[in-house]
């Protein structure tokens, strides 16, 4: 097998990453590895066929064992032994990797996923500003000439880095004429260009695994991560892996996901955006019973959502592992004081509830908001570096718990449908533009919230959902008339040309994927082949 690279249009400085000997790194691991993603990713559409159809997951007969034996991750290295605050968001622009490591969170989720666009400039640009920042070197020059640079006067935040998940391939690495495995390619450039110089700083090739259906999903980056190792002659169990929880099936093997990394593995982070669209991605043909409340209803204090956290964080503390929280997505406004102060309330009350349950950090999309998060994990952790000694043997949930989406309180509605249409034109409009987060009506949106509000839309037609403040129920041609609504509506607000060149496409790939009677997996698949 050969690795080719095809890339139109050269990237500044990617000789330094691209360089022949990680080409030939990513090529051992797709030459290993590749087969075993299509296979694991095949086996994926046959367990949501199945769920679809009988309304049904639970936890797995076959691995009773692992659940009931005696085992423990491997302990926390020194530098991830503090996670009380973890801001997230992408390495590119190099702004936002500055402003990012300096924001005083003790770790930054320096991301790949959810808040990347994956063109290719962004995926290079990515690893290449993750090498800058490790050697010390990376600034930047604003359009205005405000100058950037790493500060020298405070810790900078600990580096986890998410690659993509395993269902997104990557179009300018060729092997034997297929696309390359995006999950390989970003793991494989990070962990060759990366590993020593972390391990030099004191740090490490850590990373944080989106997305996973199956603990067969974890074993594979667990043979990735012993593979890698090897061959670049870094110690067994170098590299610590947190694995988020955000599809409903991960959510009924949680312990299986630990055991598979038990000896990379450094904990569990219950992402809660990515969670909500897998239930209904799931469970899209399972009737009215899994039926989503408006996205706006749903909070984490819904009794099957505050199962899914009881269940992680008692499983995490039972093996060693750390618990880590989620993202309150509500951003904070330096020019309105009024929407600063209900998003530092939102998030104080948000935090204050993962503390309390025995999360030992949590995320925040925003520098602003990382004195909040510190403040509050600051008055329960006191001196400890994280509470992973709190066990949780108190916490009992069912599959019926996990399963219970009606047990939000909340309705559908006109407003929710509208808002979800906006919401999903907006943002697929910006990351086809090649920018992964944007905020809109003060909400942080991402890939995973931008799923939520295509797959809402999908699942109210499919249900023929009958609105509360309306009436009437959500059909094809309701859906056709609001988009075309909130399409001149963008217009109106961003102008012709960029909606000539972003809202457009965008319309019609959100129009396909709301109107299509089949569901199609992953936004970001068909939006992919128009910046690929
Ligand atoms: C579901 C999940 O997976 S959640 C995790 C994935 N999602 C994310 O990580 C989203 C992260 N957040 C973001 O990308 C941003 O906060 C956005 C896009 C939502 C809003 O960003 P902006 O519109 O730039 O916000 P705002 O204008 O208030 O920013 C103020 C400053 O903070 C910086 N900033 C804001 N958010 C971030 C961030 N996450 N990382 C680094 N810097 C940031 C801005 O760059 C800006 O810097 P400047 O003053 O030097 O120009
Ligand atoms: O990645 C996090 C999520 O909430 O999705
Ligand atoms: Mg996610």
């Amino acid at each position: 097998m050969t690795l080719e690279l095809t890339d139109p249009h050269p990237i500044e400085r990617a000789e330094e990453i691209l360089t022949p000997e990680a080409l030939a790194f990513v090529e051992a691991l797709h030459e290993r590895f590749a087969d075993r993603r299509d296979e694991l990713l095949a086996a994926r559409g046959a367990r949501r066929e199945e769920a679809a159809r009988t309304g049904r997951l639970d936890f797995l007969p076959a691995t009773r064992e692992v659940r009931e034996s005696d085992w423990q991750v491997a302990p926390a290295p020194p530098a991830l032994q503090d996670r009380r605050v973890e801001m997230t968001g992408p390495a590119t622009p190099a702004k936002m990797a500055i402003n990012a490591l300096n924001s005083g969170a003790k770790v930054w989720l320096a991301d790949m996923e959810d808040a990347s666009s994956p063109t290719w400039a962004n995926v290079v640009g990515s690893v290449l500003n993750l090498r800058d920042a490790a050697r010390g070197t990376l600034s930047f020059t604003a359009e205005n000439g405000r100058e950037y640079a790493l500060r020298t006067d405070a810790p900078l935040a600990v580096v986890v880095m998410r690659p993509r998940g395993w269902h997104l391939d990557e179009a300018h690495l060729l092997r034997d004429g297929r696309r390359g495995v995006g999950a390989l390619v970003d793991f494989g450039l990070h962990f060759f260009h990366l590993a020593r110089l972390l391990l030099d700083n004191g740090h490490g090739p850590y990373y944080y695994l989106p997305k996973m259906e199956s603990h067969l999903e974890a074993r594979l980056w667990n043979d990735v991560f012993t593979f890698a190792q090897a061959e670049l002659g870094v110690a067994y169990g170098t590299i610590r892996a947190t694995m988020l929880v955000e599809t409903i099936p991960a959510a009924f093997e949680m312990e299986e996901l630990l055991y598979e990394l038990r000896d990379h593995a450094s904990g569990l982070n219950a992402g809660r955006w990515d969670y909500l669209f897998s239930i209904i991605k799931f469970f899209r043909d399972a009737g009215p019973d899994f039926v989503l409340v408006d996205r706006a209803d749903i909070t984490m204090t819904a009794p099957f959502m505050r199962a899914y956290t009881e269940l992680l964080v008692k499983t995490c503390h039972a093996r060693g592992a750390f618990a880590m929280g989620g993202m309150a997505a509500v951003i904070p406004s330096r020019k309105d004081p009024e929407v600063n102060a209900a998003a530092f309330a939102k998030v104080r009350a948000d935090k204050e509830r993962e503390a309390g349950d025995g999360f030992d950090g949590s995320w925040v999309a925003h520098p602003d908001l990382v004195p909040v998060c510190q403040e509050v994990f600051d008055a329960r952790l006191g001196d400890r570096p994280n509470q992973v000694d709190r066990r949780r043997d108190d916490v009992e949930v069912s599959a019926e718990q996990l399963l219970d989406v009606r047990s939000a309180s909340g309705s559908n509605t006109l407003t929710g449908l509208r808002n979800n249409l906006y919401v999903a034109l907006a943002y697929t409009a910006v990351w086809l533009s090649g920018n992964g987060a944007v905020a809109i009506h003060n909400l942080m949106e991402d890939a995973a919230t931008a799923e939520i509000s295509r797959a809402q839309v999908w699942q109210l037609i499919r249900n023929a959902t009958v609105l509360a403040d309306t009436g009437e129920p959500v059909t094809r041609e309701l859906v056709s008339r609001v988009l075309d609504e909130e399409s001149e509506r963008l217009r109106g607000q961003v102008g012709e040309e960029a909606f000539e060149a972003h809202y457009r496409p965008a319309h019609a790939l959100v129009a396909d994927l709301c109107l299509s009677e089949e569901f199609v997996d992953f936004l970001t698949l068909p939006a992919y082949e128009r910046i690929a």
